[in-house]
């Protein structure tokens, strides 16, 4: 679309060695990788079914993705836990279904607005990454990479302060560190209303080494200045 084709051309004049991966909805998936072809950027899938083999009528598998060109997949998003009952032992099958077809993984983790009105933020991370991870093998963990994105932030204009999410994504780091992840090596984006206006400054924290981007992803400008940002 004229979306993807307007970002490719920004990014190809970009030389800060930002790494962008698009997550269009899975139909789209293989126009978006045709259309980025002679890039560097690489195209994932919002999901992946619970099964990798099988006869699930409509399920899109993380094998099937892995086919048409997808690199990333996400999963776990908090619309997907909330609106669809995705659980942490669903998503950890998950997790395991995408490493297992070669895929990498964006695994979202956040708290909702009541949890981090009860100050559970930290807690309910630690919790969603500990199941959600339970089942990584120590070869597979550089190809895990964890978005925080507290679900009170989301598509709604509050992003979480660049210290509030600096202070959860060092509870990640810590978490991942205690369950034998590379932590230090490993990637940290922070999700929830980044727009160009507050990406440099999220960017900054030292733990924050990424935005996974929505609503703002929509408007090559916008998307393209994040980039910048990075
Ligand atoms: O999937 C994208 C994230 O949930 C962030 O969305 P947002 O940037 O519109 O808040």
């Amino acid at each position: 679309s004229g979306l993807v084709g307007d970002i490719q051309d920004g990014l190809a004049e970009l030389d800060n060695g930002v790494e962008v991966v698009i997550i269009p909805p899975a139909i789209y998936a293989t126009l978006v990788n045709a259309a980025l072809a002679e890039s560097e950027t690489s195209v994932g899938i919002q999901d992946v079914s619970r099964w990798n083999k099988g006869a699930y009528t409509g399920e899109v598998s993380a094998p099937m993705a892995h086919d048409v060109g997808c690199r990333y997949a996400l999963v776990g998003h908090s619309e997907r836990r909330e609106l669809l009952g995705e659980t942490d032992t669903l998503i950890a099958d998950k997790v395991d279904n995408a490493l297992s077809a070669s895929l990498n993984v964006i695994l979202c983790v956040g708290e909702t607005e009541a949890q981090r009105e009860a100050g559970a933020q930290d807690r309910v991370v630690g919790e969603q990454l500990k199941q959600g991870l339970s089942r990584v093998s120590d070869a597979d963990w550089l190809r895990v990479v964890v978005a925080y994105e507290p679900v009170w932030a989301i598509g709604t204009g509050r992003t979480a302060t660049a210290e509030d999410a600096q202070s959860v994504h060092a509870v990640i780091r810590q978490t991942l560190n205690g369950m034998g992840a590379p932590a230090e090596e490993m990637t940290l984006l922070y999700g929830g209303s980044v727009k160009p206006d507050n990406a440099k400054e999220l960017f900054a924290q030292p733990d924050i080494d990424g935005g996974l981007i929505g609503g703002a992803s929509l408007s090559a400008p916008d998307f393209l200045a994040i980039c910048r940002a990075a």
